[in-house]
């Protein structure tokens, strides 16, 4: 095809002025401001939205377009200053393709395959230039346009990590230090804490709370913040000669800058892949945020031959990691009752995705906490959802504020039954509703974890059901009013109730998306009336769950404070519930894992009148609530007297389970290698523990050894042991 050398049409001149002048603006707010409005992942779209423009209409590319600049020139309070060598950016890689074809211009255009790879973590804060002259800092400047940058040497001069002098030896006439500075998260909350209460604008991220940090008037107020740095590159230099940029950092750490202590050499592209997916599975074990991983030519005289755009080196490419942080719509905060019946707020957010998932609630913990992060119910907020951990939200995008937005007021009354809400003890913040027996949101709670993993482990019987038997819209009378008829169900109870289909996250009505109503449906039973086939399941599975080991009953009693370990300590302890009923307080707070606190919880618990009549319905229901061989005639215990460490992942048994297994043979089971451990029983991905088991010569057991153990004690385990003992 004949390629056209028109100019590019109106219609595309418009966008992109359209596109660039966002872009200015949006890099105004965020680099002087402080307080971006959209996410960094809408930001770097619109680069590449614009990119892809210019890509097509070369002519659009001029030299102060943004995609050819490293950020505007800002008029700002603070005094300019050149910058000895230029300060870049870096290109992206958003896939494989992007990061290999970079690998491959770089191994055509240096003209030699004998190169290496320096993979760095990208951290995710504000970029700073340091200038050391003979060893004293002199000057520290913002990165500005890459040319000009701001002079804040007095405000980061208050930073601990950054010397103000070097030490050590070979230290140079000059030398030009480039770093990130950023603000810890878990500093991030206490900060906004402060900044609301003295009716202060809070951030909106720990990025924009470091940049909001050290561009201070006054550079006490920096001082009063944790701020940290870590060094990635050099800039100008004299009388410093380097060859490796891995090399030079070895020695700007002896002269006690703080340079990153994850970096790789690698040599072959394969490796920086797995450099890459390394971490991205271990984001969050870094000290700092990390938004991705900047790979480097470490040869200093190669990163020369390739030289520069205008914007970022060819000899460098930052990996994005996907972003963890959006931005989306506070649209309302409620609040949920647990099943101790502490009432906690959450966030309700317009949906959106990150990392991978829709998310639509938010934790907000407490009435304390929504104050601490001065968000208000109608703000554009930043969300951030970390790997596994439930979702949150980070601050509020104050300058989005147009004055619809309302503070949150904690009800006083129980969403759910009514009851006045109140703290249970003096100094609590939290919360509860006490009318434990009968709100039906505490009841529904409390009927889900007994029937959880963590309890008596009841296949069938999630959230749903917890409501559906509690609180069914028909009939009037739910089969459950508590715990104690559980044992008790039968089908023809079940089949007529209908119930709401509740929404997993929220425990909230689910609604049809086309009419809107709330969705009701006959849970147990299908069209005809018959059972359906999760109902017979479900009834199975409770009378199964009948001969759980004590300690599952317990925990899932919801005794405020007994978890499962504790649950673990009084059944080992006390090997019946009946007897732990009968136990004094003290006798309760003398058991190792008990403690005052668990045995007055115990001791109120069976005070109870209600809790009582729940266990006499469940042994009448034939649970024996005992631990096997119980009383006088005690089961044999063969592993009496070994303690055994459990590390890593077994495929036959879960943790606890193996736990449980151990105990239940009379050994004791602890958390730490010593020369006192007989047997650690390792699984895949063991750690530490495994470290110190070898090197005190204890024995090892891998997963067939465990059962060695377990089914003919210790002096064939010693046998199938990994280390001869001795
Ligand atoms: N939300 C918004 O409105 C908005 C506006 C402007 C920019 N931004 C965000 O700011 C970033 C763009 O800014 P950018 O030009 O600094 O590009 P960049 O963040 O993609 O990469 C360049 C910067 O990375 C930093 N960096 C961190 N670790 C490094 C390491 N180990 N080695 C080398 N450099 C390292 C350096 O400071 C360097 O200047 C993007 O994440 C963008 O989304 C957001
Ligand atoms: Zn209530």
């Amino acid at each position: 095809m004949a390629v056209e050398q028109g100019a590019p049409p109106a219609e595309a001149r418009e966008k992109h002025a359209d596109l660039a002048e966002r872009i200015e603006e949006h890099r105004f707010r965020y680099y002087v401001k402080a307080q971006p409005v959209i996410s960094d992942a809408d930001f770097d779209r619109l680069l590449r939205d614009l990119e892809a423009l210019e890509e097509e209409y070369p002519e659009l590319r001029t030299p102060d377009s943004p995609t050819q600049k490293v950020a505007g020139q800002y008029e700002t309070e603070f005094t300019s200053v050149e910058h000895r060598e230029r300060m870049l950016s870096l290109d992206n890689a958003f896939d494989d393709l992007e990061l290999a074809s970079w690998a491959e211009r770089v191994a055509r255009d240096v003209g030699t395959s004998d190169h290496h790879f320096l993979c760095e973590l990208k951290v995710d804060g504000l970029a700073v230039n340091l200038t050391y002259e003979r060893g004293r800092l002199t000057r520290a400047a913002t990165r500005g346009d890459g040319r000009t940058g701001e002079d804040i040497t007095p405000n980061v001069r208050t930073i601990a990590d950054v010397p103000d002098r070097l030490r050590g030896e070979r230290i140079p006439e000059l030398v030009e230090i480039r770093g990130e500075v950023y603000f810890p998260m878990e500093a991030f909350e206490g900060l906004n804490a402060r900044l609301v209460e003295a009716g202060d604008k809070p951030f909106a991220n720990p990025r924009n709370a470091a940049a909001g940090s050290l561009r201070q008037k006054d550079p006490k107020v920096t001082a009063g913040r944790p701020l940290h740095m870590v060094v990635h590159g050099i800039g100008a230099r004299q009388g410093f000669d380097i060859s490796r940029l891995s090399e030079a950092y070895g020695l700007l750490r002896e002269w006690g800058l703080p340079t990153a202590r994850h970096n790789k050499v690698l040599d072959s592209l394969d490796e920086v892949r797995e450099f890459i997916a390394y971490f991205g599975e271990h984001r969050h074990s870094v000290e700092h945020e990390i938004d991705g991983v900047v790979v480097k030519l470490d040869e200093i005289p190669l990163q020369g031959r390739l030289g520069s755009t205008a914007r970022a080196p060819r000899w460098a490419i930052a990996w994005k990691y996907a972003p963890e942080e959006v931005n989306t719509k506070l649209i309302d905060i409620k609040v949920g009752v647990g099943r101790t019946g502490r009432v906690t707020p959450y966030a309700q957010v317009e949906p959106v995705t990150v990392a991978g998932s829709e998310v639509e609630f938010a934790t907000l913990h407490n009435q304390e906490v929504v104050k601490a992060k001065g968000v208000l119910i109608g703000d554009t907020v930043v969300l951030r959802k970390a790997g596994d951990v439930i979702p949150e939200i980070l601050g509020p995008v104050v300058d989005l504020r147009d004055g619809t937005e309302r503070e949150f007021v904690m009800p006083s009354e129980c969403p759910e039954c009514g009851t006045p809400l109140r703290a249970m003890k003096e100094g609590d913040i939290d919360l509860r509703c006490p009318n434990a027996r009968t709100c039906p949101a505490q009841l529904r709670e409390r009927l889900f974890y007994l029937a959880g993993r963590e309890s008596l482990d009841i296949e069938n019987f999630g959230a749903v059901a917890a409501a559906a038997l509690t609180r069914p819209l028909e009939p009037a009378e739910p089969p459950l009013v508590d715990e104690g008829d559980l044992f008790d169900l039968t089908i023809e109870q079940l089949l007529p109730i209908k119930a709401y289909v509740l929404d997993p996250d929220s425990g909230l009505p689910k609604r049809d998306p086309k009419t809107g109503e709330e969705k009701i449906v006959r849970i147990f039973a299908n069209q005809k009336g018959e059972p359906k086939k999760n109902a017979l399941a479900m009834l199975k599975n409770i009378e199964e769950a009948k001969t759980r080991p004590l300690a599952r009953f317990i925990n899932g009693l919801s005794i405020r404070h007994v978890g499962p370990v504790a649950a673990q300590a009084l059944a080992r302890e006390f090997r019946s519930l009946e007897r732990i009923e009968q136990a004094s307080e003290e006798e309760l707070a003398a058991v190792d894992g008990v403690g005052g606190i668990i045995a007055t919880a115990v001791k109120q618990w069976f005070a109870e009148e209600w809790h009582r009549e729940i266990v006499r319905k469940w042994r009448a229901a034939g649970v024996r609530l005992e631990e096997e061989g119980a009383g006088e005639e005690q089961g044999p215990r063969p592993l009496e007297g070994l303690t055994v460490v459990v590390t890593g992942t077994l495929q036959n048994f879960t943790r606890d389970g193996a736990k449980e297994s151990l105990q239940s043979l009379g050994a004791k089971v602890t958390g730490s290698v010593s020369k006192k451990t007989d047997f650690v029983v390792v699984g895949d991905n063991p750690g530490s523990k495994y470290d110190k088991a070898m090197q005190l010569k204890v024995p090892v057991l891998d997963e067939e050894g465990f059962t060695v153990l377990l089914e003919q004690g210790p002096d064939a385990a010693r046998e199938a042991a990994v280390p001869a003992a001795g």
